[in-house]
């Protein structure tokens, strides 16, 4: 049996996520976890004619029964921005909305895989994480903030400038974090296309702000939806084949808990930081191994350098959010 769970599973993401995750032969029990509508769209979903079982669970209450026995929870709760604020503005409604979930995760299912969504990734997969270690259940192969929209941009808005650059084969590793200036995209290592510094320069800009570029384009009504919907679910999708499969060889860009994952020790050690974001073979209990940054350019370096220093904070931020404020009682 594979359940997975969608928590904010009635949102923007959360929809068409849940009916991505419907498609999935690897999913046996998809569970729809909302504070408003999850009854809904579980109901409309539960008519798509694929095996898995789709159950809907709305509000606190609803909240255990929702995770009991999962595999893995996916998180899309939280509100999203609006145009003029940055992801860490975020922070203020989506950290407690988080620590909450988390805190439901480790007492009624501390072995699940938790991919994290919500935004500011950077300080929300901190708090999972500082959740998890306070309840005595934290295992840093199997916390993951979703940083896969960032790959797939990479590799579409390469493709926009380089047409014979296939996008769908061809994965560019992504790292650092997810929020402007801590994303870095690894241009360098691409050897299909080549790129003057021009070109370089400004696929680096549009990979980085390419978040604000939708929240702009929606004018007020949210960020990126229906491609995060995509991302995750590609995502989830890859962890199910390792975990579930076993499929190996699986790799994708991660932000996660250096310490503890097997070949993170040269990334704490170089970065100085206790997350980062970086290729990741997965496997049967999530990160198996933590691939080696890649050569990198002077410029690489120096986008890496600017991301650490922003890093820092975030993780500071939700970190210390966990210590400092007391859980509401679930
Ligand atoms: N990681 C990424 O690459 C990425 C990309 C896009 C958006 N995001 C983030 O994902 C989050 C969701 O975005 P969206 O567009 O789906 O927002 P949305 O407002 O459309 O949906 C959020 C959903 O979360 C639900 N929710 C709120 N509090 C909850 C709680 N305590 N428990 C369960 N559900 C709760 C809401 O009811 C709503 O249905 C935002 O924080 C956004 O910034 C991250
Ligand atoms: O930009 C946002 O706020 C949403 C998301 O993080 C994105 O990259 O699209």
């Amino acid at each position: 049996m594979v359940k997975v769970v969608v928590c904010g599973a009635a949102g923007g993401i959360g929809q068409p996520l849940s009916l991505l995750l419907k498609q999935s032969d690897l999913i046996s029990h998809l569970a729809l976890y909302d504070i408003v509508n999850a009854a809904g769209v579980a109901a409309d979903l539960s008519h798509i004619n694929t095996a898995s079982k789709v159950t809907g669970h709305v509000g606190k209450d609803a909240l255990a029964e929702a995770l009991s026995g999962a595999h893995t929870v996916v998180i899309p709760a939280g509100v999203p921005r609006k145009p003029g604020m940055t992801r860490d503005d975020l922070f203020k409604v989506n950290a407690g909305i988080v620590r909450d979930l988390a805190e439901a995760c480790a007492k009624h299912c501390p072995k699940a895989f938790i991919l994290v969504i919500s935004n500011p990734v950077n300080s929300t997969v901190p708090i999972v994480c500082e959740v998890f270690k306070k309840a005595g259940v934290f295992d840093p192969r199997k916390v993951f903030g979703v940083t896969t929209l960032d790959v797939v941009r990479s590799s579409t808005f390469v493709n926009h400038i380089k047409p014979q650059f296939e996008p769908q084969s061809n994965r560019i590793t992504v790292v650092g974090g997810h929020s402007g200036a801590t994303i870095v995209p690894i241009l360098s290592q691409i050897k299909q296309v080549t790129f003057t510094p021009e070109e370089i320069k400004a696929l680096t800009h549009r990979i980085q702000f390419g978040g604000d570029e939708v929240v702009k384009a929606k004018d007020g009504a949210g960020s990126a939806t229906l491609s995060m919907a995509y991302a995750g679910a590609r995502f989830t999708t890859s962890l199910l084949e390792a975990s579930v499969r076993g499929k190996r060889g699986l790799v994708e860009s991660t932000y996660i808990h250096l310490k503890g994952n097997a070949g993170a020790e040269w990334n704490a050690r170089s970065t100085g930081l206790e997350y980062f974001a970086q290729d990741v073979e997965l496997g049967p209990e999530g990160v198996a191994n933590v691939l080696a940054l890649p050569d990198l350019s002077a410029e690489e370096k120096a986008l890496v350098k600017i991301a650490i220093g922003e890093l820092k904070g975030n993780i500071t931020k939700g970190v210390d959010f966990v210590i400092a404020v007391p859980a509401a009682k679930l």
